[in-house]
């Protein structure tokens, strides 16, 4: 049975539709991320789940427990917002105790505890400072000490850090992580960052105008998106405009202008239109007339471990991302053959269409 189960969870501000029929299950232990453009529902979810927002309609489970309309204070989940600041007046240890001491845990125990936590996110030799003598990074590690003290059933994260520089944002990913899987706490966090989502997460929930399109674990998500706008929200994309030429039981031949290609996914009507969709990683650089097509390379971007190369193709323009093994890369104006292995191609439908997960 899941830990944390939303069933059919909607929610309306007045007129606008900003959760509409949510369906999750999240295992115990687990690491859910929810994913998506800037207004797609991802903290109204999360809100509920906290208990800060009503739910419209549906319902919330906790460990088997009906939760929809218990206040917030009484759900005991660990919450890290992008913008929940620390008590400024209160030194490192005092923050990370104040949810002990409203639970009134005795002192000995609560000492014992924040100790543990501080030692947890590497902050025990900063319990007596104070936020402001802290860096982003550790003001970022001491709020997320404060919400797993209390040792929540489930810790809410919402962009927890997104106000950190690049760097230790990288860092702290990783770190997060680290500490989740030590904790074993069962997590939920909310990101519009894909590169985010994906390296920390055990599932990706990827939302799209207030509805998940697509469930599943990172690589899934990565290799087989289920919509247009997940093969581009979660990566990079060459999106080919083609006709479905044959439908089998395992695989679909399409035409692409003068190629047909036979691709491992099912389900297209001959003759519907659809979108071959291959990863930029995908395409490899190969002489002329020795793969699937030729083209003249437009123009060639450095960015260190490889080159991007925008090339013009009869089936349009293709975006090749090709490691750089310390070899001359082609010039511009130069022509080259362009070929990818059958099973990285993907099929999408051609009109948007939510999946249900
Ligand atoms: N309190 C509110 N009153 C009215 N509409 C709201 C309210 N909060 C959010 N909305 C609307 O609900 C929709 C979903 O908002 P939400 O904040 O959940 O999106 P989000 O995916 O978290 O976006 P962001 O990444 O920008 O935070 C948006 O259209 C937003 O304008």
């Amino acid at each position: 049975m899941s830990f944390l189960r939303l069933t059919d969870v909607t929610k309306f501000y007045g007129a606008t539709r900003a959760v509409s029929a949510m369906n999750l299950s999240v295992e115990k232990g687990e690491f859910v991320s929810l994913l998506g453009p800037s207004g797609c529902g991802k903290t109204t979810t999360l809100q509920m789940i906290a208990g800060f927002e009503a739910v419209s309609s549906g319902r919330i489970e906790l460990a088997g427990k009906d939760i929809t309309h218990a206040k917030a204070n009484t759900r005991g989940l660990g919450i890290v917002f992008q913008t929940y600041a620390l008590f400024p007046h209160m030194t490192v240890a005092d923050n990370v105790s104040f949810g002990l001491e409203m639970r009134k845990m005795p002192k000995a125990e609560r000492t014992e505890r924040v100790k543990q936590a501080l030692a947890l996110v590497h902050l025990d030799r900063h319990a007596g400072r104070y936020p402001r003598e802290l860096s982003g990074g550790q003001r970022q590690r001491v709020a997320l000490a404060r919400a797993l003290v209390i040792e929540p059933p489930v810790l809410l994260l919402d962009e927890p850090l997104s106000n950190l520089d690049a760097k230790l944002r990288e860092e702290m990913q990783f770190e997060l992580r680290q500490i989740q899987r030590k904790v074993g706490t069962t997590t939920v966090m909310v990101t519009h960052d894909q590169s985010e989502a994906m390296s920390i997460s055990d599932r990706v929930v990827v939302m799209e105008g207030g509805c998940a399109t697509q469930i599943d674990h990172p690589q899934r998500v990565y290799e087989h998106p289920s919509t247009r706008f997940i093969s581009t929200f979660v990566g990079k994309a060459n999106l080919l405009d083609c006709r479905v030429s044959g439908s089998g039981a395992e695989r679909t031949c399409v035409e692409v202008g003068t190629l047909s290609l036979d691709v491992d996914d099912t389900g297209f009507s001959v003759d519907a239109a659809a979108l071959l969709s291959v990863r930029p990683e995908k395409l490899q650089l190969v002489a002329p007339g020795q793969g699937r097509i030729d083209g003249e390379v437009l123009e060639r971007f450095f960015l260190g471990s490889q080159w991007l190369y925008r090339v013009a193709t009869s089936v349009g323009e293709l975006t090749v991302l090709s490691p750089n093994d310390g070899r001359e890369a082609l010039a511009e104006g130069s022509r080259t053959g362009i070929d990818w292995p059958a099973h990285c191609m993907r099929l999408l439908p051609a009109e948007e269409k939510a999946v249900a997960a």
